[in-house]
């Protein structure tokens, strides 16, 4: 088949990579144009394992082409991917919706023959119907067909999500599109995917709950966590001993510090928000977004409690500023909301990103970036190990720390509490 993807954020340009993979031949569009110069180059935007070969391979033997003329990768595609960013908006918990629609309008003008259009990015209930209405104000809808298909790949592990993913959601009720796109799919359930056909609101849908439902999960094991330091249980045992229920399920049961990232956050928003607008109150989600934006507070407690309350020229390490391992994202990280409040108490902070240095941090004159852990650690009094990356997992802090009355506030739990004990460094966990 002959796709276009619209949008070379995590979404487009990864499924765009392995769409071509699997035989396609694909169009990677983006307004912005040196993106699409560097992706032509074969540098790509973002860190993601695996998906520099990937892409370098299938742009090799020409599968995958990149461009900024939408207007021409939409006529020479049969099924065009919108993949544009869904950010909420400025103000109140509503996704911001202005990329889809202009490209829905941008779309609506290059429509000759049928073309089916699927929103990949996660778009609350309805707005499949406003695009539909966009095109149709220049379109006849015997041309085109918009479908649900909303993306579960996750940041870090994107490549392997998307080739083995769970289940493939399609929204419509289009017979020809249903038929067009099992087939695209085919070499995905024939590995294991469940193929789920739903009406298009419904796919819209599932999206925002699998993400509400999966934040709610790792809230509930936080909000245990503080519970469990409070009463020396080790929440690792209540993760396990849960976890071993096939009901519930073991994954998305490691507390930590607040979730981030570039979808729990704002997904979790705009579904109250849509909940809002169709007169129902969402509690659950509502209070889960609330705990974990009271977390980034609850973890600085910790921090201002492990240094006695003494923050000023306190020199403070983060082993990790991303949202989560294996990526170089930085949007909504906890990091983010952290670091800026222990400067303004005072504290020197020194970090260390296996990504590298973040434009983020750049504005505050005392955040320091070291380019290695042992330079990064060696002058702490504490060190926080915010992000769960393996290259932390091994570090001697006994020899490679020269002040020696440190303390480690181990915010993912990758260490032994028992065996920091044994050698005599000040150590602290969550929920332990
Ligand atoms: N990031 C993830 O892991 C992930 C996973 C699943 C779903 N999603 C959803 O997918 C969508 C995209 O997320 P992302 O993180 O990939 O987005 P992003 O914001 O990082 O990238 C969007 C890209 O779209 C481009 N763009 C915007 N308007 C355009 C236009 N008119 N023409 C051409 N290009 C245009 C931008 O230049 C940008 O490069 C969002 O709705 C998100 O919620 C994201
Ligand atoms: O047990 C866990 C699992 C995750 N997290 C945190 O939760 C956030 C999100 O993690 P993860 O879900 O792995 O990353 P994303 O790449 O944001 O992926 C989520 O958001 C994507 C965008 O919608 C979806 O496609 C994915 O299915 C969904 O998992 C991060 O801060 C993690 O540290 C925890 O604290 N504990």
């Amino acid at each position: 088949m002959k796709l276009c993807m619209i949008g070379t954020g995590y979404v487009g340009l990864v499924s765009g990579v392995c769409f071509s993979d699997l035989g396609n031949d694909v169009i990677c569009v983006d307004k912005d144009l040196n993106k699409i110069e560097n992706l032509k180059n074969g540098i790509i935007p973002i860190y993601e394992p695996g998906l520099e070969e990937l892409l370098i391979k299938n742009y090799k033997n020409n599968r995958l082409r990149f461009s900024t003329n939408l207007k021409d990768s939409i006529s020479k595609s049969d099924i065009i991917f919108i993949c544009v960013g869904t950010p909420t908006k400025k103000n109140g918990n509503n996704a911001d919706l202005s990329q889809v629609y202009n490209v829905a309008k941008e779309i609506s003008k290059s429509i000759k023959r049928f073309k089916i259009i699927i929103t990949k990015s996660t778009v609350p209930v309805t707005t499949g119907d406003e695009i539909e209405k966009i095109i149709s104000k220049k379109v006849s809808k015997k041309l085109f067909s918009v479908v649900s298909n909303p993306e579960f790949l996750r940041e870090g592990d994107a490549i392997r999500d998307f080739t083995y993913p769970d289940r493939v959601v399609i929204g419509t009720h289009n017979k020809k599109s249903n038929k067009i796109l099992k087939n695209l799919y085919s070499p995905l359930i024939s590995k294991g995917a469940k193929y789920v056909n739903t009406s298009r609101r419904a796919a819209e849908l599932i999206k925002y709950a699998s993400n509400a439902f999966l934040a709610t999960k790792i809230t509930f094991i936080n909000e245990l966590a503080n519970l469990c330091e409070k009463i020396n249980v080790n929440i690792e045992d209540i993760s396990i001993g849960m976890g071993l229920d096939n009901r519930i399920g073991s994954r998305f049961l490691r507390a930590g510090p607040a979730y981030g990232g570039s979808c729990f956050p704002k997904d979790t928003k705009a579904i109250t928000a849509t909940a809002n607008k169709f007169k129902t109150n969402l509690t659950v989600i509502k209070s889960v977004i609330k705990s974990n934006e009271n977390r980034s507070s609850l973890m600085l407690k910790k921090v201002f409690e492990i240094l006695k309350n003494k923050i000023k020229n306190k020199n403070i390490c983060f082993l990790g500023v991303t949202f989560k391992a294996n990526t170089d994202d930085m949007r909504d990280s906890s990091s983010l909301t952290m670091i800026p409040a222990l400067i303004k108490k005072g504290a020197k902070i020194n970090y260390f990103d296996p990504t590298g240095e973040k434009l983020d941090f750049k504005k505050f004159n005392n955040v320091t970036f070291s380019n290695n852990i042992k330079d990064a650690i060696k002058k702490s009094d504490l060190i926080i190990i915010h992000t769960e990356w393996n290259d932390f997992k091994n570090i001697n802090f006994k020899k490679d720390v020269k002040n020696k009355k440190f303390s480690i506030f181990d915010m993912r739990n990758i260490y032994s509490a028992d065996k920091m004990k044994d050698n005599k460094i000040k150590y602290f966990s969550i929920g332990n």
